[in-house]
């Protein structure tokens, strides 16, 4: 079987791209595929793969699974490289339309160039705290904001913030000094987080600015990750350390993103997406 793909990023965080307006996948065939098409040397390399899809009332839809196979809810820098995908291809040639999504529908806004699309500016949804969005052990109600948190022997201060998918956001003083590659994995799969957990670092530059490193659920480090720059911004805010309504500009490893928690209560982000390649994945 010939598998039409198409790979892109968001500022580095690399997804291989199946369109299903024109290509039938069974269910079944989903967890392996992204196993088998994320793999670096026996399929093409990726974070994982990203399903476009239609959805009710002229909708497009999303589906994405991680490197491991897992299935997530949402994924900020897809959506951009999907709203790319459908605009610039002529699937929805509108400067603004919806994306729907396993955590929601999520609106759209195309800054086109030449007829392409250059910026892309979405509606992330309204952030929650309480344990039970994040799928934790303890108290369902309860939020958990700059609590210390133990995690093989090292005591951290854990902010948890639900936007899309669940994350964990520490603070550190230097972003260079972030435990990506030697707590990731364990802050991930503490037995506190039922479903895992995204983990991000980050460091305030000011109250509009700040550094960002991610550890993703069931993809390890990557470049970037656009619902955790949307949680590491709503983190900030909590603690005091950034800016309600105003534009918060994200260093990520692999460029940077505006985001902004408006007054209404919803999660902007702005940034870019990028076609890579077309092709066929042979099975
Ligand atoms: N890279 C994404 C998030 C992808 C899903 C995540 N790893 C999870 O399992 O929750 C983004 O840009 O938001």
């Amino acid at each position: 079987m010939h598998i039409p793909f198409t790979k892109m990023h968001g500022l580095g965080n690399n997804y291989i791209y199946i369109n299903l307006f024109d290509t039938e996948l069974q269910e079944e065939q989903l967890v392996p595929l992204a196993i088998a098409m994320s793999d670096v040397k026996r399929g093409i390399g990726s974070d994982g793969i990203v399903l476009i899809h239609p959805s009710d009332e002229g909708h497009c839809g999303m589906r994405i699974f991680n490197k491991d196979g897992s299935e997530a809810t949402n994924c900020g820098n897809a959506l951009r490289c999907v709203a790319k995908f459908v605009y610039d291809r002529g699937i929805l040639p509108y400067e603004q339309f919806i994306i729907a999504t396993k955590s929601g529908l999520n609106y759209v806004q195309v800054t086109a160039q030449h007829g392409l699309a250059s910026t892309i500016t979405i509606n992330m949804g309204k952030p929650a705290f309480d344990r039970a969005a994040m799928n934790m052990k303890g108290e369902p109600s309860a939020h958990v904001i700059n609590e210390p948190f133990v995690v093989e022997g090292h005591t951290l201060h854990m902010t948890n913030v639900f936007l899309g998918n669940p994350h964990a956001v520490f603070f550190v003083e230097r972003i260079e000094e972030a435990p990506l590659h030697t707590l990731g994995r364990q802050i991930e799969t503490h037995d506190v987080f039922l479903q895992r957990t995204n983990v991000e670092f980050i460091e305030i530059v000011s109250d509009t600015e700040m550094h960002f490193r991610v550890w993703e659920r069931g993809s390890g480090v990557t470049e970037a990750c656009g619902t955790g720059a949307c949680g590491a911004v709503v983190a900030a805010v909590m603690n005091g350390k950034c800016k309600r309504g105003e534009d918060v500009l994200v260093h990520l490893a692999g460029g940077d993103l505006t985001i902004k928690w408006d007054d209404d209560g919803d999660v902007w982000m702005t940034g870019p997406a990028e076609f890579i390649a077309d092709g066929l994945f042979f099975t």
